[in-house]
């Protein structure tokens, strides 16, 4: 493993000096002892909370003012139109009305269901031979799209960017865990990612106890790639020293952290840190949007601890499928 001593960091210029971030470009024109240099900070940050900010990243603009301009459109059409894109049985993708997800439902919580809506959708293609019937049943179910022009084709350019970059930052993972930058791979070379349009409606009512507009939880795969709203506050995650703190708004870049399949390929050394979405006192009367791409491994891969400890492998597709399942019970 790699040495833990403090390392320069680019910090963030005002609103949030403490927020760290990680500049692929920098990491990618960077020579061997420079690439090791900021692997190392990866690595000690996702040993603290595994949250931070990516700059340098290469998504254009315009695909992702797309995804924004066609989120927002389809959750102001009224519900009876954002319901004829409902999921289907057993599939996660298309429509999830309010009420019908508890975030905090997946780590065993009780909690009412989380003040949100989303729309989801998988991968774009199916890896041929795959026979699974869970996986063509779950995870490779059809997206159900909604009827409105461009809608798909500025989802699907913003996933293939999403793709793109998971796999820039896993290479980056695979440094700061002393592996080849490739390590992961065969892991990741048919993942199962989702992406998800949030919206957090503005409330006009209180909310019910322990009713947030997401339940604390941490996410489930390798890794995710946030984009809030811009400006947009309410994201928390719990620190090490087990106080909640927000994540601020950092123009141009995306905030990632990673998932609990993380945690156990490093045999515990990184967090999958529990996160939650609260309402600001000044955010109640404003809707919060935000985008967030679900990085999984292939269906099949299975995710055993790279220390060599002998645990039973978990196997990425079931794990995922169980989780949903819990939050969405
Ligand atoms: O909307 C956000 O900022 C975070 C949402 C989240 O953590 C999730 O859906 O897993
Ligand atoms: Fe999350």
């Amino acid at each position: 493993m790699p040495d833990l001593k403090e390392t320069a960091m680019p910090k963030t210029d005002t609103s949030q000096p403490d927020f760290p971030l990680l500049d692929l470009a920098a990491f990618a024109a960077a020579d061997a002892s420079g690439k090791a240099k900021i692997a190392a900070e990866v690595d000690r940050i996702c040993v603290e909370t595994g949250f931070l900010a990516v700059t340098g990243h290469g998504v254009p603009q315009q695909v992702i003012d797309a995804i924004w301009a066609k989120a927002r459109g389809f959750f102001d059409l009224a519900p009876e139109v954002k319901h004829r894109v409902g999921p289907v049985p057993g599939a996660p993708y298309g429509y999830l009305g309010p009420g019908t997800e508890a975030l905090a439902k997946s780590r065993g919580e009780d909690t009412p269901p989380d003040l949100k809506e989303s729309f989801n959708g998988g991968p774009l293609s199916i890896p041929p031979g795959e026979t699974d019937p869970d996986a063509l049943a779950f995870c490779y179910a059809p997206t159900p799209w909604p009827d409105m022009p461009g809608f798909r084709a500025a989802w699907c350019a913003y996933y293939t960017e999403m793709e793109a970059l998971a796999v820039r930052i896993m290479e980056v993972f695979a440094v700061a865990l002393n592996l080849p930058q490739d390590h992961f791979t065969p892991f990741i070379d048919t993942p199962i990612s989702a992406l998800r349009a949030l919206n957090y409606p503005a409330q006009d009512s209180a909310p019910k106890e322990n009713q947030l507009r997401a339940g604390a939880h941490t996410d489930y795969g390798s890794l995710t790639i946030l984009l809030p709203e811009p400006g947009s506050r309410g994201l928390e995650i719990l620190t090490p020293e087990g106080d909640w703190r927000g994540v601020p708004p950092i123009d141009g870049a995306f905030v990632i952290n990673i998932g609990d399949l993380m945690t156990l390929w490093t045999a515990g050394r990184w967090t999958s840190t529990l996160h939650r979405v609260v309402t600001p006192p000044d955010w109640a009367t404003k809707r919060r949007m935000s985008l967030a791409f679900f990085h999984q491994p292939n269906w099949h891969a299975k995710i055993t601890p790279l220390s060599g400890a002998a645990t039973k492998p978990v196997t990425s597709g079931p794990y995922l499928m169980s989780k949903f399942a819990a939050a969405n019970g």
